[in-house]
């Protein structure tokens, strides 16, 4: 295996069957009175691409930021099955994450910004780079290691950040509208380099995004959430079989599922 996909190889061994997040009644209720989630059931497996679909405020980044340990659920359970635990009996999540903006660090190189975590994880600084770079090569941008962001585009931003996000080999990938703000070209070149990414690595992903066409192209299962309260609708299976490119874009069974996706995504917007 090439030296730039061994260093971003997943901790995990990739097992349809391993799970790796088993939520159950998770519910989340901020201090103003506000339900944003409430009886969220979820399983997600080794290996699986799933996005998370619905309508603005139905709590899909709160969800995530949930996974993520970015804020406690005030009813019911996130257990990772498989996942060490530290010696206060605390879950090691070992997630990565990659928001819908690259928040890259603007005075520091694609290489540095990409090496922080692993800095942060006190990985010596000669394997940080090595690594670093091994990330960067396999996001497409081996020729940019020493770019600083302002040099970049707004997609090529998005990649430093998905190579930040996977230089950790996390456990699982929550993507949070990551290419929502990129024009239609950029968005299907990047679903596809993502795409592309996963079937080599075959990393966890739960992906949040507004777009039914992205849901499809992308995933294995749909999760739709509907708002007021957040909550799980449906959870729809994309039997096309993977690698997908642009035949399945405008092939019949696309059409079809995105018609299925869309009728569930309308029961959520009128529920
Ligand atoms: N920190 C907070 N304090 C109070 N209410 C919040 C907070 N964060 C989110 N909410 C509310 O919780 C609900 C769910 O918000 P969330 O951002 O999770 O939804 P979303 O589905 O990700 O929305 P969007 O697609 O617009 O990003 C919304 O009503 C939102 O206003």
């Amino acid at each position: 295996m090439p030296a730039a996909l061994r260093a971003i190889e997943p901790a995990v061994e990739a097992s349809p069957a391993r799970p790796v997040l088993h939520a159950r009644g998770v519910a989340k209720r901020f201090s103003n009175g506000t339900l944003a989630v409430t009886g969220v059931d979820l399983d997600l497996r080794a290996g699986e691409f799933v996005s998370l679909l619905g309508p603005s405020g139905c709590g899909k980044s709160t969800l995530l930021r949930l996974i993520a340990g970015l804020g406690e659920a005030s009813a019911g359970r996130i257990d990772w099955p498989t996942t060490d635990h530290d010696s206060h009996g605390r879950p090691m999540r070992d997630v990565g994450f990659v928001f819908q903006e690259a928040t890259l660090m603007p005075w520091a190189t694609a290489q540095r910004n990409v090496m922080l975590p692993l800095i942060l994880k006190r990985v010596p600084a000669k394997e940080a780079a090595a690594r670093a770079d091994a990330a960067l090569e396999a996001v497409g941008l081996g020729s940019f290691l020493q770019a600083y962001p302002r040099e970049l585009s707004g997609g090529m931003k998005m990649r430093v950040s998905i190579a930040r996000a996977l230089v950790t080999r996390p456990r699982l990938l929550l993507m949070d509208e990551p290419f929502a703000a990129l024009d239609e070209i950029t968005r299907q070149k990047l679903n596809d380099d993502l795409l592309a990414l996963w079937a080599r690595q075959r990393f966890t992903v739960l992906f949040v995004t507004h777009s039914v066409f992205e849901s499809v192209y992308l995933s294995q299962r749909i999760v739709v959430m509907a708002a007021r309260p957040g909550r799980v609708i449906a959870d729809v299976a994309t039997d096309a079989p993977f690698p997908r490119d642009a035949s399945f874009r405008i092939s019949p069974e696309y059409a079809a599922a995105c018609r299925t996706v869309s009728a569930k995504l309308h029961e959520a917007i009128v529920s």
